[in-house]
C-alpha cells in the first residue's frame, strides 16, 4: 500500500526511540515492499502533483521506524549541490568510517516526525563512507560529502532511536565549531 504522511508517527511515539532491528538477509517480500514504499514516500513527495493529490509532506529521506516499522531500513532522494541524484532504499545502513571534520545545513534540519520548527546547527560528520543493502540483494559502499551525507546521517539517526534536535547545542542553538563546513 502506497505510504501517506498520516502513516509516519511522530515525536512522542516510543517507537522512534528505539534501536531498530538488523533486517534478515535475504530479505523478505514484506521487508522488500516496506522498503520501496519508503523511497515511493520520498519520490512523490517531491513530485508536486503527486504530493498535493495525496497530501504529502515533502522529504528528501525517510526510515522505517517513521512508519513504526522497527527494522534497519531507509531510503533517500535527493540532489547534491552539482546537481547529481542520490536515490538509494538501503537495508542495513552502517556507516563504516567518517571524517573529523564536520558540516551543517545552514537552514537547520526538519524532520516528518517532528510537527515544529526546532531552529539551530546540527553538526554531523562532512564526509562519510557506508555500507548497505539494495533492494535487489546487492552489497553496496558509498562515499558521501555534502547534503547527501548530512540527509544519510539523519536516516541513520532514525535508526538508533536519534532525533536531529538532540544534536542542536542547548546553549546556543547556533553555534558551531570554526572549522565546521557550512551547506547552503
Ligand atoms: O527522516 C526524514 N524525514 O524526517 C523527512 C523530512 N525531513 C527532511 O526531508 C529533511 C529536511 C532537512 C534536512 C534533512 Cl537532513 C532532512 Cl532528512
Ligand atoms: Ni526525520
Amino acid at each position: 500500500m502506497m505510504i501517506t504522511t498520516k502513516d509516519i508517527i511522530r515525536e512522542g511515539h516510543p517507537a522512534l526511540r528505539k534501536t531498530a532491528e538488523e533486517v534478515q538477509l535475504p530479505a523478505s517480500k514484506e521487508d522488500k515492499e516496506i522498503l520501496a514504499g519508503l523511497l515511493e514516500y520520498v519520490k512523490n513527495s517531491q513530485d508536486p502533483e503527486m504530493a498535493e493529490k495525496h497530501g504529502l509532506r515533502p522529504g528528501i529521506g525517510l526510515a522505517a521506524p517513521q512508519i513504526n516499522v522497527s527494522k534497519r531500513m531507509i531510503a533517500v532522494h535527493v540532489k547534491d549541490h552539482d546537481g547529481i541524484l542520490y536515490s538509494y532504499a538501503l537495508f542495513n545502513p552502517k556507516i563504516i568510517s567518517h571524517s573529523v571534520e564536520k558540516s551543517y545545513l545552514t537552514a537547520g534540519e526538519g524532520c516528518l516526525s517532528v510537527d515544529r520548527m526546532v531552529p539551530g546547527y546540527v553538526p554531523r560528520h562532512a564526509r562519510i563512507k557506508l555500507s548497505g543493502t539494495t533492494l535487489e540483494g546487492e552489497k553496496i559502499t558509498l562515499k558521501l560529502k555534502g547534503l547527501p551525507a548530512i540527509v544519510f546521517q539523519h536516516e541513520i539517526d532514525h535508526l538508533n532511536g536519534i532525533m536531529f534536535y538532540d544534536h542542536i547545542s542547548q546553549e546556543n542553538p547556533f553555534t558551531i565549531s570554526g572549522d565546521a563546513i557550512a551547506i547552503e
